[in-house]
């Protein structure tokens, strides 16, 4: 009960925003119910009097003042309809706004533990349901009350006895369509979970068309989807078959209950109880009962739906995001990032792992000074780089740019200093010049010219048919791994943060570019403070010092020189390097 409380709560703060067209919506029905009330009353006046004293006059007036009454209850229906929907379509726009503005601001580690295709399911097929709930359930559930509150006493009023005889065939019409709707749910819920299989075969078969052609696999897929096709036929057959079945049987009670008013209608008329034009009255009204009846147990069904889907979003909603600000964050405009970065006993453990990923570290980085980090598979690299803009849950105390704990700046002032390019270079299905620009959309094409000859990719772009308009992604061109990477770099490049951070960013670009970037780099008048991750040692040799990572700790500091002098992991890896070249 007071879980079902809460969700109508959330309705009402879902329709608060729209109180004005709802209110007006529902009026609108109460003054089409009244209508529908009217013109019976009106055909029953009709036929009584015409039968006593026949007259076209008459008949003229009766019909012109029926039509009228029909056409302004048409008018005004389509209006409560259009404000009624509109209200559920406004609903779903403010609802899947609210998701994806809550989704900006939760940290990756939440997409990493929510599947992408739970998360657009919630933002789709259970706003939809939301949707519809106030739309169709709010127009449904406001006619059947205006229905039977102004049909009720009108009936009663013509004849108490004949109109319960009459309507007592309808809670059977409210029974059978609660049965049949727990079935059409399931149902219903199986034809889509079937496309949605077939969808998925037929998205990664697309994708993996090539792997299909190389194993000859055609023969197997086309079987593979013939299966699951006729799986979504069998569904959708039965889905019809217990459609098909319910409105006949609904037709027929409704039916029914004309039947029976007929057969103790007729005696009543006979005993002169109620004139014909009662009876054809009656008739009408309980013929208008029948469809908001057999409605109100739709409407219960996607009011059960609709509260479970309140439920999935709100759970997305109510996720407090880790990384935030505080009311006491600390601003640090751009302009007074010096660039110096330091780390003091920092230790993270992802959530769940038993040991930490990064295990008590402490460094010094000056402004302006090139670092490169090195270290086996799985050390810990991506993490630090991911922890310096609080990609991560950081505690306080242990990272800082500045001097200032990052867990006291603000993020966006933090992630402005700091220019990063992860191991996943990401491209947008845009053009190559609004990819460099996404981090500076107002940046004109001088300066996406020079951070593209920085990050070296200017003259294979200029080789491209549309040059910098040419689209890249899924519905333009495919760049290289190596044309990515650089495309990505030169975007980092473009917002011209003081703090450059560059995960394994280079590794599918050969040596010898990767080299003349990071000579690019460390030439620039201004020099930026950059944090080189990388596997390429010929590379992250030119740095000013290498830091070297093994098992989430810096276990070696210094020059590429000190460091081939000393003993350790930075030369074994050093040396396993020069031989690969060697053998190249
Ligand atoms: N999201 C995560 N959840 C749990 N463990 C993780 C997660 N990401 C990384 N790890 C673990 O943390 C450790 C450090 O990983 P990290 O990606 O930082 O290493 P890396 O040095 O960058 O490796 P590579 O050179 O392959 O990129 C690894 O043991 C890895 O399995």
């Amino acid at each position: 009960m007071a879980r079902s409380q809460g969700q109508l709560q959330k309705l009402g703060t879902y329709l608060r925003p729209h109180w004005r067209d709802a209110t007006l919506g529902v009026s609108a029905l109460l003054v089409v119910n009244a209508i529908g009330i009217y013109i019976p009353l009106q055909i029953r006046n009709a036929v009584d009097t015409l039968s006593v004293t026949f007259s076209v006059q008459q008949i003229f007036s009766y019909a012109l003042l029926i039509l009228a009454l029909a056409s302004v209850m048409l008018v005004v229906r389509m209006t409560s309809r259009i404000l009624l929907f509109g209200v559920g379509r406004q609903v779903e726009f403010d609802l899947k706004q609210k998701i994806f503005n809550h989704l900006l601001t939760l940290e990756p580690a939440y997409f990493a533990a929510n599947t992408v295709g739970d998360l657009i399911n919630r933002a789709t097929s259970d706003v939809d349901n939301i949707r519809r709930l106030l739309g169709f359930a709010v127009l449904s559930l406001a006619n059947t009350l205006f229905a039977y509150a102004l049909t009720l006493p009108a009936m009663i009023a013509i004849d108490a006895r004949l109109s319960l005889l009459a309507l007592s065939v309808y809670p059977f019409m409210l029974i059978l369509v609660s049965l049949f709707s727990n079935k059409l749910r399931s149902q219903q819920l199986t034809v889509q979970e079937e496309l949605s299989t077939l969808s998925e075969l037929v998205q990664e078969d697309m994708s993996g068309i090539a792997l299909i052609k190389i194993y000859a696999q055609e023969q197997n897929e086309r079987n593979a989807f013939r299966g699951l096709n006729r799986s979504l036929l069998n569904a959708n057959l039965k889905l019809a078959l217990t459609r098909n079945i319910l409105f006949p049987i609904l037709q027929g009670v409704a039916y029914g209950s004309a039947l029976i008013l007929l057969w103790f209608g007729g005696g009543s008329i006979a005993r002169g109880e109620i004139t014909v034009g009662d009876f054809i009255a009656l008739l009408i009204f309980v013929e208008r009962l029948a469809f908001p009846t057999a409605l109100l147990g739709f409407t219960i069904t996607a009011y059960q739906r609709g509260e479970v889907s309140i439920d999935r979003i709100e759970s997305i909603l109510t996720v407090e995001p880790k990384i935030q600000d505080t009311p006491d964050s600390i601003p640090l405009p751009l302009a007074q990032v010096r660039g110096k970065l330091s780390a003091q006993n920092l230790t993270f453990r992802y959530p769940g792992a038993t040991e930490p990923a990064l295990n008590q570290i402490d460094f010094v980085i000056d402004p302006g000074e090139t670092v490169a980090i090195v270290g086996a598979i799985g050390s810990g690299k991506s993490t630090l780089a991911n922890a310096l803009p609080r990609l991560l849950d950081i505690s306080p105390n242990q990272l800082f740019v500045d001097g200032y704990d990052i867990t006291d700046l603000r993020l966006t002032d933090l992630r402005g200093a700091i220019a990063y390019v992860p191991q996943e270079s990401f491209l947008f299905s845009t053009t190559i010049r609004n990819n460099i620009r996404y981090g500076n959309p107002m940046a004109d094409q001088s300066d996406v010219e020079l951070a593209a000859k920085i990050a070296q990719i200017h003259g294979e772009v200029l080789n491209f048919p549309q040059h910098y308009d040419t689209i890249v992604g899924e519905r333009g061109i495919t760049l290289s791994g190596g044309q990515r990477q650089r495309t990505a770099l030169a975007r980092a490049l473009l917002v011209d943060s003081p703090i450059l951070i560059l995960d394994d960013a280079l590794s599918s670009v050969d040596n010898q570019t990767a080299t003349r970037i990071l000579k690019n780099l460390s030439e620039g008048t201004v020099r930026k403070t950059v944090v080189f991750i990388s596997h390429q040692l010929s590379a992250a040799a030119l740095a000013d010092r290498i830091f070297v990572m093994d098992q989430g700790r810096i276990v070696q500091m210094g020059t590429h020189g000190d460091l081939i002098e000393q003993p350790g992991l930075y030369r074994s890896l050093w040396e396993q390097n020069q031989l690969e070249e060697a053998l190249k």
